[in-house]
This record gives structure tokens, sequence and C-alpha cells, in this order.
């Protein structure tokens, strides 16, 4: 079966549960920052299983299953749980939910992740809205041949985290009293968190965090012509800042504790795109 294939398959299987207007915003909910997908009212709950050619989430902190409702206002289809290239998927099994949401008339994807602060003036619990991304995995979805219908064969990502919604949500988060950082996201393949080493390699190249999910689903985002927002919650120090083990419980800690101001963001956000 074809890509196309598979995403129509997938598009009305999701179509065919869906009682109210279609999803203007996709919202991709990162380790421990499921939640917000609680905050979705009228949901029609759908499990990643249920799903023609959906993958299933393995990671603690990602419960699998599509959360569509409203939100603020705003019909949102959100991921309660991603996918990551470490667990064993392909980039195409991993970005296939933005096809999917793009397929459904999503306009605008809200991409959130935990990542480790490589800024040592940074403190876990941080927000920081992504600016752009350093694509440190070596790989990219869009390898082979490419589907005209879905995008175009080099897609440009001068504006991958669109320029406007980051000036919205400086703006909205000012309002809110909330504290938020901007800086860019370094990619990379995972699971093992990075040396030292790396970290300060990644500071000298000009990266503010470092996470192992995000880059592969802004690029197909962009090639499929969606504009892109993303926030991190610094969930940890980034190796060799602290001298302490990271470990993905400490991630899950932390983003417990920053959800509060994770939550009333993102739902003035949502409201306001
Ligand atoms: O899905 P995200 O990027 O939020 O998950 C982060 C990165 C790894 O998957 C995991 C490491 O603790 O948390
Ligand atoms: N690669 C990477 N991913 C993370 N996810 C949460 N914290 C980290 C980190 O320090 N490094």
């Amino acid at each position: 079966m074809s890509l196309l294939q598979k995403i129509e398959q997938a598009k009305q299987f999701i179509q065919s549960k869906l009682t109210d207007r279609a999803p203007r915003i996709g919202l991709v909910l990162g380790s421990g920052l499921g939640v917000l997908g609680d905050e979705v009212q009228n949901p029609v709950v759908i499990p990643y299983g249920e799903i023609p050619n959906f993958p299933v989430s393995t990671v603690a902190g990602h419960a699998g299953q599509l959360v569509i409702g409203d939100l603020s206002g705003q019909q949102v289809i959100a991921m309660q749980g991603r996918f990551h290239f470490y667990e064993g998927w392909s980039l195409e099994e991993v970005t296939f939910p933005i096809r999917v949401m793009k397929a459904l008339g999503v306009e605008i994807i809200l991409v959130t992740n935990a990542a480790g602060g490589i800024n040592p003036e940074w403190n876990a619990g941080d927000l920081m809205l992504i600016s752009d991304h350093l694509n440190l995995t070596g790989r990219n979805p869009l390898i082979g041949a490419n589907e005209a219908d879905l995008g175009p064969r080099f897609p440009d990502m001068s504006n991958g985290y669109d320029k406007g919604l980051r000036a919205k949500a400086h703006e909205i988060a000012k309002g809110l009293g909330i504290e938020i950082r901007e800086g860019v996201y370094v990619g990379v393949s995972g699971p093992s968190y990075e040396t030292p080493a790396e970290i300060r390699m990644f500071r000298i190249m000009g990266g503010h965090a470092v996470g192992m999910s995000t880059v592969p689903e802004v690029i197909v985002a962009n090639h499929a012509g969606l504009k892109v927002l993303g926030i991190t919650c610094i969930s940890n120090m980034a190796a060799g800042i602290l001298d302490q083990p990271l470990t993905h419980e400490e991630v899950m800690e932390t983003t417990e504790k920053a959800k509060a101001n994770f939550i009333n963001l993102v739902k003035a956000i949502v409201k306001e795109v």
C-alpha cells in the first residue's frame, strides 16, 4: 500500500469517529506533557492501536491515543504520546500522524517536547519557544521518492518555526506573566543521553536545548505546508552541566512541575492562533 493510501485509510477511520467540525490545530504532546490532552472538552479518544497504519507509543509518559475535541474554543487533534526514531519506528512511521493531521484539515501544528538545557544560565522547568533546529539525527524523513501530492522535493525550512506564531506566543506569555525563553533545539536520535563533550559541542554550534524527537515531525509539517510552533520544557540540565546523572524519571518529574504554566500558555495560544 502506498503512503497516500495509508494516509487516506487512517483519515477515513478517524473521520468516521468525528461528530464535530474538522480540527484546525494539531498538538504533538511530548514526554510528560500529555496532560494537556485532558483539557480537551467533549473529546473523541482513539487509541493509536485502533487507527489503521498508526504505530503505538512505547515510552513512559506517552499515553498512546488521539484526543479530538474543543480546546479554548478551537477544534484540535492532540497526540497524547508521540513516536520516536529510537523506539525503532521508521521516520515515515514517526511522522505519519503529521501527514494524517494535514489530511484531516489541520493548518497549524504545535509541537511540544521535553529536552535537556544546554545553556547553563537556564533552569530545569523553564519553557522555551523553539526558534529553529539543528538536525543532528543524521537522517531526514523525506529521503526516498517524493510524493508531489504531499509536498515539494526540496522544501524550504527558512521559517520552519513560524515567526508570526512565535511573536504571538511571546505576547501571550507576557500577558500571562509566564517567563518564556527562545532558542535552538538540537535534534539527535537518542536513546542514550549526550556525553558532556557532545553538550559542549552543541553549545559551540549555537544549540540551547537537546532532544530526541520533534525534528522529523517539523520537517514533514513544513513539507506539508503547515505552520509550526514549537515549545520545549527544559526537563533537566544537559549532560555535564550539573554533577549528576540524567534519568527519564527526572524528565517526567520536571514536566509534572512545569505543567501548570505549560497548560495555561498552550491553551491561551490555541485560543488566539
Ligand atoms: O517526546 P519527547 O522528546 O518529549 O521525549 C523526551 C526525549 C526522549 O524521548 C525522552 C528522554 O527522557 O524524553
Ligand atoms: N537527547 C536528550 N533528550 C532529552 N529529553 C529530555 N532531556 C533530554 C536530554 O538531556 N537529552
